[in-house]
């Protein structure tokens, strides 16, 4: 008799087995509505202090792919709107889709976009580390900015010109002088929310800033992203890196509140 064990990667449904959080009350992504966002006029706008900024490398850590950051000192940080002191740059990644499908994590009116950037910030004036503040109601500033296709973006070739070093999970290289701010749109207006890391552990740990400008990318720019995969080199099977997006998840009465 044989006996065949698939063991399946489970997907986001099955997250609540390992990670109950997953049914919390700030679970993210969110399907942002912009007619229900409270306009708040004392939201100011958000400032990001990155030209002191110090790219380590870049990963694949088997999700996505991974930019770190030397965060040590306060060098680079973002800070103002919804927060009340600097959260320090730690590390950025990207969420995508299939060919031609879509692959961002929030959604507008149940509009997807074709990919998300993340840069997640960690509260450094509260916290010692960031494992301790990514587990913190006020630990984590995560900044969204959602990709559309269109264009060839004309500084997005740094990083997808380096995805080939980073094919299969666990490989990391050296990716020094890259500066994010080069990523982001003409206008910084957003949504904000409270919410959580949307890849396990989960924790309800993040106050979410979502920019409403998307950044445009080319359909080639992004297709390049699907050249990694999430297996490891040794490995037999070679899964294709894609569709590496949560859903988006309950509200439960969570107000989403808009710059303007
Ligand atoms: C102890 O907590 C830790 C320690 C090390 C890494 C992480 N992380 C895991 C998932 C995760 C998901 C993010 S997203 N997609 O919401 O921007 S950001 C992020 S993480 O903080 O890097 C958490
Ligand atoms: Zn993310």
């Amino acid at each position: 008799m044989v006996i065949i064990l698939e063991m399946k990667t489970e997907g986001p449904s099955a997250w609540n087995k390992n990670y109950p959080v997953a049914d919390g009350d700030r679970q993210s992504p969110i399907d942002i509505l912009p007619h229900q966002a409270r306009h708040d006029p004392n939201l100011g706008p958000i400032v990001l202090n990155y030209d002191r900024c110090t790219s380590i490398n870049i990963a694949n850590n088997g999700h996505s792919v991974v930019v770190e950051f030397e965060d040590s000192d306060d060098r680079s940080v973002i800070q103002g709107g919804p927060l009340d002191n600097p959260y320090r740059l730690k590390q950025f990644h990207f969420h995508w889709g299939g060919k031609g499908c879509h692959g961002s994590e929030h959604t507008v009116e149940g509009n997807s976009y074709a990919s998300e950037l993340h840069l997640v910030h960690w509260n450094a004036v509260k916290f010692k580390t960031f494992g301790e503040a990514a587990s913190a109601p006020d630990g984590l500033a995560v900044l969204g900015i959602f990709l559309e296709t269109g264009d060839e973006h004309r500084w997005l070739h740094m990083i997808t010109d380096a995805l080939y070093t980073v094919k299969f999970k666990g490989s990391v290289t050296d990716f020094k002088g890259f500066n994010p701010k080069c990523l982001l749109p003409s206008s910084l207006h957003y949504w904000t929310y409270l919410g959580s890391l949307t890849t396990p552990p989960l924790h309800e740990s993040v106050t979410w800033i979502v920019v409403k400008e998307p950044m445009i990318v080319s359909e080639k720019q992004l297709g390049k992203f699907r050249t990694l995969v999430f297996t490891g080199e040794e490995e037999d099977e070679r899964t294709r890196m894609e569709n590496n997006f949560r859903p988006p998840q309950l509200l439960k009465g969570r107000t989403v509140r808009s710059s303007n």
